[in-house]
């Protein structure tokens, strides 16, 4: 059991989380949509609360450097389990290192299962080294090994990011990627990229949010059906003088062909690793190809093959059963130990963010604990910087009626509009992402103080806050050849706010700004300002009751 708090009794009201999705803290007001936004109600929070700055990325979320930057799933993790674990990413290159991976029976099983067959391994993932969902290094790691062992033919299926490294940036990977796989294809090896498109275009949603997007993935892969190109290279160019403008994210789907045939179809008797070790964007194609029983699109075909994820993506759901690299155990959650302690609690998102407060905030598990409401509000499917506002509006009316409810002492919700819209790398549009946040707070913070509660406003890694690429020497933004900005759409290393909003203890308490404070310091403060010691696994809290 948690014990009674001895410093305060806690507040009358509830203890609300705000996460503020991708709302670092900028360092350059050049390029921030941040500070560019109309935003007066961070403001006066900034100019009249208690706040300080955590650290949201590298080592202090679980990534193996500080050359990291932070993301949704560290972030929402150590959030809502109060501890930092080494995460995938780091898990997946230790393993690589010192060799285990190969003495696991899912990777030995995968090679005998495509030796058993026609001999086939398909690599499946994003592409690139951005280190949120994948790493190249991993895939180049496998496909060598592969080789090694004794797999004739290798297919990757790719999917083009732009997301977590610069927007225009596929060749950067693909061009020395297709020359890696030339000069390994010897001795009657052959190994090539057979197929891929953009990740926000195909087979990486999320939450539900868009299965056609699965679907199309699936056709593409598993299927072969799409444009066709000589080589990856050329589908890149090609699909780049098509769709001018279209940044790599947003590419179509492609297929790699010879004289008409795909190369790289998916049939009985291969083996399929999908090598993203973060598990949101890689749960839908997983269900696809392990569910025997499967509804959500035809799949025309069911090809029978040995699966594997590079982890296992939902602990609850078994999913998928098989996988490369055993992902952080991650226990005594606080969602966990407030349910012991018999405390309601609420978590609400629209649905691009809702297994972030929800999956993530509980450690990558798909079940409620005892006393926990889950509220979803339904995303727009639609390109994020035409509807900046996105949900927050009706995020903040969900809440409100929580808090109004009087059944929760503690609530948690994201707003996505910071990250998604910033993602996009629309600035316009990102500062009115910021706006619509302002705005909702404007909503909430009144409904929290008049029901006696607190809340603390934070977020879970940067990305608005810096919209265009910086030069690495210069620290200033990079231009284009036009004299134009060139725009960035992946997070940043920037550490983010933790505003300790209270207008009930008459200044009893604040905040205090450790050297190491980052977002594993978060539960133990909710637990002080409830009126609970944290548990003895949580790292410190930040709270000081004067
Ligand atoms: O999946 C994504 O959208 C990006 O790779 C990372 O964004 P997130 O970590 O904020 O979800
Ligand atoms: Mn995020
Ligand atoms: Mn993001």
């Amino acid at each position: 059991m948690l014990q009674k708090f001895s410093a305060f009794p806690g507040v009358p009201g509830p203890v609300v989380v705000i996460v503020m999705d991708g709302y670092g803290i900028p360092k350059l007001e050049v390029g921030s949509a941040i500070a560019a936004a109309n935003k007066p109600t961070l403001d006066r929070l900034f100019a009249e609360c208690s706040h300080i700055s955590l650290r949201a990325h590298g080592t202090a979320v679980g990534m193996p450097s500080d050359d990291d930057m932070g993301n949704s799933e560290v972030g929402h993790n150590a959030i809502g389990a109060g501890q930092v674990y080494s995460q995938g990413a780091a898990l997946v290159a230790n393993a690589i290192a010192d060799g285990s991976i190969w003495q696991g029976e899912a990777w030995q099983q995968i090679v005998a299962g495509a030796k058993a067959g026609r001999g086939v391994v398909h690599f499946m993932g994003l592409f690139s080294d951005g280190n949120v969902h994948s790493h190249i290094d991993h895939l180049k790691a496998m496909v060598a090994q592969a080789k090694l062992e004794g797999v004739k033919t290798v297919r990757i299926h790719a999917m083009l990011d732009g997301r977590d490294v610069p927007e225009t940036s596929a060749l950067d990977y693909v061009v020395p990627f297709e020359a890696f796989l030339a000069e390994l294809s010897t001795d009657g090896f052959d190994a090539r990229i057979a197929s891929g498109g953009g990740r926000q275009n195909i087979t990486m949603d999320r939450y539900d949010a868009n299965w056609p997007m699965v679907e199309k993935g699936w056709k593409t892969h598993v299927l072969g059906q799409g444009p066709q190109f000589a080589n990856a290279t050329a589908a890149v160019n090609g699909l780049r003088a098509s769709y001018p403008g279209t940044i790599d994210q947003d590419l179509p789907e492609f297929v790699i062909a010879e004289n008409g045939q795909p190369i790289g179809t998916i049939e009985d008797g291969d083996s399929v690793v999908f090598y993203n070790f973060r598990g949101d964007r890689a749960i839908e194609i997983t269900r696809a190809f392990v569910e025997q029983a499967f509804s959500r699109f035809d799949r025309v075909r069911t090809p029978k093959v040995t699966y594997a994820g590079m982890l296992q993506y939902d602990g609850d759901l078994k999913l998928p059963e098989r996988f490369l690299v055993t992902p952080p155990a991650i226990r005594d959650t606080s969602g966990e130990w407030f349910s012991q302690a018999g405390l309601a609690q609420f978590a609400c998102s629209e649905t691009q963010k809702f297994g972030h407060v929800t999956y993530f905030w509980n450690g990558n598990r798909s079940n409620k604990f005892e006393g926990e409401t889950w509220q979803e509000v339904p995303s727009d499917v639609v390109p994020f910087e035409q509807r900046p506002w996105m949900k927050s509006a009706e995020i903040a009316d969900a809440m409100i009626a929580a808090i109004q409810s009087g059944q929760y002492k503690l609530l948690r919700c994201n707003f996505a509009n910071g990250d998604m819209v910033g993602h996009t790398g629309n600035f316009r549009a990102a500062t009115m992402a910021v706006e619509a946040v302002d705005l909702a707070l404007a909503r909430l913070l009144p409904v929290i103080e008049a029901a006696g509660g607190v809340a603390l406003i934070t977020a879970d890694h940067g990305n608005a806050d810096e919209m265009y690429e910086l030069d690495k020497k210069t620290k200033q933004p990079s231009l284009n050849k036009d004299g134009s900005y060139k725009a960035k759409t992946a997070h940043t290393l920037n550490p983010v706010p933790l505003i300790l909003f209270d207008k009930v203890t008459g200044g009893k308490l604040a905040l205090n700004q450790t050297p190491t404070a980052g977002l594993s310091n978060i539960a133990a403060t909710v637990a002080n300002l409830a009126g609970l010691e944290k548990h003895a696994k949580w790292d410190e809290s930040l709270l000081q009751v004067k």
